[in-house]
């Protein structure tokens, strides 16, 4: 799909891209590569890992599935398969981005980490330096720069005093497969997010003995409401009501489903769960069963880590728990911030300044996809604008070519007439 030429100058590869470079090969970048082919403009995909969406891929644990309804999550242009079911598993996901990237002709380039972006306000180029398997520095060139590289695109584990004495097991979500190396032990996992709650049930049914870190609030929404996704039940309301008053029926309706929850150390976040998303981009949890298993005791529910010690943890109320693992659920953050050399979309957290904003189009052709906290329905939506505007550039600035050409070809064969 490039349209390139490669020279080595210094030691360092250097390549012309004729269309817009996309960091990324996750459902964002893959979408956004799609709905340019489809407009005919060529790219190149920098992907830092050795295959299409890595998060998916290694990042996830094995009983992981879609949380919205099937329609919420699929890429634009290529529907899922008739026969997937309402909430595809992680491998039937996996499966169709295969399907999609085949079906697209979409080759990334694979192991190139992305070290560096910068806008040449001479040239008024981008200038993006990637490591190739780690031995060797490639510098691509271009007009346009498409960000996809996740809002979960490393691991945050914070600091806690004591941690570097604490001799058990300490991990990080996105490593977890399943329970198996758990089996008898008490577990803390710190975080209570989607991630966090669905593995405590993994870890139940691998008779291990999780406890589950709620240092705050969280709201907790079943998956479903009499047979209907919240989820989508909530995107419905919105469109005729308030904000306020779509949270104020999804909560009533949660209460009918799941009863209090606040008598089991789950205090709800006094802004509504969509409010919430919306401003702060803060998911609730839809849940699965972790709740039934708060209540039989399963799941035990402590609160904000105070120390580590080394077999046991303190908790903010002062009981000192014993701890053979600790798993930490506490979420991710993007990495733009440790490339991306001035811009103007992206605030100190390293997300979109609006995190409302779709398809966000910056300064010098730079672009962004899947910033906005609204999953993989956001990665779709901001690929799609995205990529009509690329092209539209991308026509404008070929024609310029032309002409140009053109006018320089009329110019020589005045000289020489
Ligand atoms: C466990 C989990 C479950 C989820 N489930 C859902 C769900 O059910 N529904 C939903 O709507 N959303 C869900 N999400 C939200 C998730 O953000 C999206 O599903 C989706 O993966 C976002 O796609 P993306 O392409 O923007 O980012 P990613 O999938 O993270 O892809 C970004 C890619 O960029 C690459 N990359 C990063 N940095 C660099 C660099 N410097 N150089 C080169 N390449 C780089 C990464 O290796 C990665 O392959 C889930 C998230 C998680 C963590
Ligand atoms: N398809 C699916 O079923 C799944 C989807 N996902 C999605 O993946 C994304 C990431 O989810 P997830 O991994 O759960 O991460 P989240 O960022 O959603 O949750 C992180 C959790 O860690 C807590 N936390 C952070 N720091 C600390 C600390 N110092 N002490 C105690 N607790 C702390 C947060 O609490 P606080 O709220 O107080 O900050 C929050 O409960 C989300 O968008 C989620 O919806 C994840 C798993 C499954
Ligand atoms: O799972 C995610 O990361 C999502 O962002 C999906 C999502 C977007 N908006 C929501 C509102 C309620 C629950 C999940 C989502």
């Amino acid at each position: 799909m490039t349209n390139k030429f490669t020279t080595n100058l210094f030691s360092c590869r250097c390549m012309w891209v004729n269309g817009p470079i996309i960091v990324g090969a996750g459902p964002s970048g893959l979408a956004t590569a799609a709905c340019l082919t489809k407009n005919g403009v060529p790219y190149v995909i920098l992907e830092r890992s050795n295959c299409i969406a890595s998060l998916w891929q290694k990042r996830t644990y094995d009983r992981l599935k879609l949380h919205l309804p099937k329609q919420f999550c699929q890429l634009p242009l290529l529907p899922f398969p008739e026969d997937y079911p309402e909430y595809p598993t992680k491998k039937q996901f996996i499966k169709y981005l295969e399907l999609y990237r085949n079906h697209f002709n979409i080759e990334p380039h694979f192991n190139e980490r992305v070290l560096s972006a910068r806008f040449d306000r001479v040239s008024g180029l981008w200038r993006v330096v990637t490591s190739r398997d780690r031995f060797e520095e490639v510098e691509y060139i271009s007009k346009w720069l498409v960000v996809a590289a996740g809002e979960n695109a490393e691991c945050v584990i914070p600091e806690f005093d004591g941690l570097d004495d604490f001799n058990g097991n300490i991990s990080h979500v996105s490593e977890y497969k399943c329970g198996e190396r758990y089996r008898g032990e008490k577990v803390l996992v710190v975080g209570c997010g989607n991630s966090g709650m669905e593995i405590c049930l993994d870890l139940c049914e691998y008779n291990a003995f999780p406890s589950m870190v709620v240092r705050d609030s969280v709201h907790i929404l079943p998956r479903e409401i009499f047979g209907k996704s919240t989820f989508e039940t909530g995107v419905l309301l919105m469109q005729c009501l308030p904000l306020w008053l779509v949270d104020k029926i999804v909560l009533f309706l949660t209460w009918l489903v799941l009863g209090s929850t606040e008598n089991l150390g789950l205090k709800r976040p006094s802004k509504g769960p969509f409010a919430l998303k919306k401003t702060e981009g803060r998911t609730p949890v839809l849940d699965i069963g972790a709740l039934s298993k708060i209540r039989s005791g399963d799941i035990k529910i402590v609160p904000a880590v105070k120390r580590f010690f080394k077999n046991s943890v303190e908790l903010v109320d002062g009981r000192v728990v014993p701890v053979d693992s600790v798993i930490f659920a506490t979420g991710y953050r993007t990495n733009v911030l440790d490339w991306l050399q001035e811009n103007d979309l992206f605030n100190n957290q390293g997300y979109t300044k609006e995190i409302v904003q779709i398809g966000s189009k910056g300064n010098s052709g730079l672009y962004v996809v899947g910033y906005t906290k609204k999953g993989l329905s956001g990665c779709s939506s901001d690929a799609i604008k995205v990529a009509i505007d690329i092209s539209r550039e991308w026509r404008e600035a070929a024609a310029d070519a032309s002409m140009t050409f053109s006018c320089k070809r009329r110019s020589c064969s005045n000289k020489y007439i």
